[in-house]
């Protein structure tokens, strides 16, 4: 996959000013789990971020970048918005509240298959407080959702607030994702292309790898776990006298013993899963062949020590 900085020539840009073109910033927000993630990766035509069936997958502000013959559109994927219950959740909240001050237009996300609920309700709230920058509703995971779940909707979130448009959409099947684009681009500024042609995200090459071991050992693990992992790449380098392989050490960390039990498995066999699923995505985003060689640890309640929190990258 293409990221930024693997072009680096600026000229590469293409960055003259063309009549009509368009760029700028949009920010999907939405309770934990409502498919923001998703619709971005089928935005962009790539995975960018991962994606699971576990409530808040995302913590960090990740941008994916959106080519269009007559306009560029850099996607930021922020965390489920809601009530934090940690100081990783505070950090969260705020790195999603800074993220909508500083986007073009903003993408309310609400699953079609859900009602509307409180979670929404208070999100609704807050972009009230937004005042200039425009919001479109999105009423997402269509493909789940009877056309008459569907209707009723987009009239239920029609009641949340003032929007520029309400569009349904499926990033499963596709259906409306390009119209999506259409209309968060309709609200861009005029300018030029901020990214290189071809670039698809700006996530470091080491984050990436990362969040791809995180969303390898969050398949199948339930309750308060999904919230304990966290995953540092420590070391990656091709190995010695070789092009087609690359050597990557990383920790996966847990806040207890008995989460390190659980991740490991009977006799290591879900740990081996985990670093097989792990490698085959990492080995697809890459295309070379990766050795991994990944540790647990405990560092214990790390998602409320502020020390810990900035080790494994989340900063006031
Ligand atoms: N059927 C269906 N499922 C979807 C769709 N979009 C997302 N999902 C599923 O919904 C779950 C959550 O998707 P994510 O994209 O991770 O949701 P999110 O809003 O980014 O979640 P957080 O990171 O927790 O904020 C995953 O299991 C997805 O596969 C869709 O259009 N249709």
């Amino acid at each position: 996959m293409r990221r930024v900085g693997d072009n680096d020539s600026v000229t590469s840009l293409g960055n003259t000013t063309t009549e009509g073109f368009r760029s700028g910033f949009a920010c999907f927000i939405g309770r934990p789990n409502v498919g923001k993630s998703t619709l971005m990766n089928a935005l962009v035509g790539s995975k960018v971020a991962i994606t699971s069936s576990r409530p808040q997958t995302t913590r960090r502000a990740i941008r994916g970048i959106v080519h269009r013959p007559n306009a560029q559109l850099v996607v930021v994927d922020t965390p489920g918005l809601h009530k934090p219950k940690t100081l990783l959740g505070e950090r969260l909240d705020s790195l999603v509240r800074s993220t909508l001050t500083e986007v073009d237009v903003i993408g309310f996300c609400v699953p079609a298959d859900q009602p509307v609920g409180p979670g929404d309700k208070f999100i609704a709230r807050e972009l009230a407080n937004v005042k200039k920058t425009p919001i479109i509703a999105i009423v997402t995971k269509t493909d789940i959702a009877t056309p008459q779940q569907v209707a009723e909707q987009l009239l239920a979130v029609g009641r949340l607030g003032e929007f520029a448009d309400i569009v349904p959409c499926s990033a499963a099947d596709g259906f409306q994702v390009d119209l999506v684009g259409d209309l968060l681009i309709q609200r861009l500024p005029e300018g030029m292309a901020l990214y290189p042609e071809g670039d698809l995200t700006d996530e470091p090459e080491q984050v990436m790898i990362a969040e791809l071991v995180r969303e390898a050992a969050l398949e199948g693990v339930r309750d308060e776990l999904p919230h304990s992992i966290a995953v540092v790449v420590d070391e990656m380098a091709p190995r010695e006298g070789r092009t087609d392989l690359v050597d990557i050490y990383a920790h996966l960390y847990v806040e207890r013993s008995s989460q390190k039990g659980i991740i490991i498995g009977h006799k290591g066999e879900r740990l081996r899963a985990v670093g097989a699923a792990a490698r085959k995505q990492i080995e697809a985003l890459l295309g070379t062949r990766v050795y991994l060689d990944l540790r647990i640890k405990v560092l214990k309640d790390w998602q409320r020590d502020p020390k810990q929190l900035r080790r494994l990258g989340f900063y006031d």
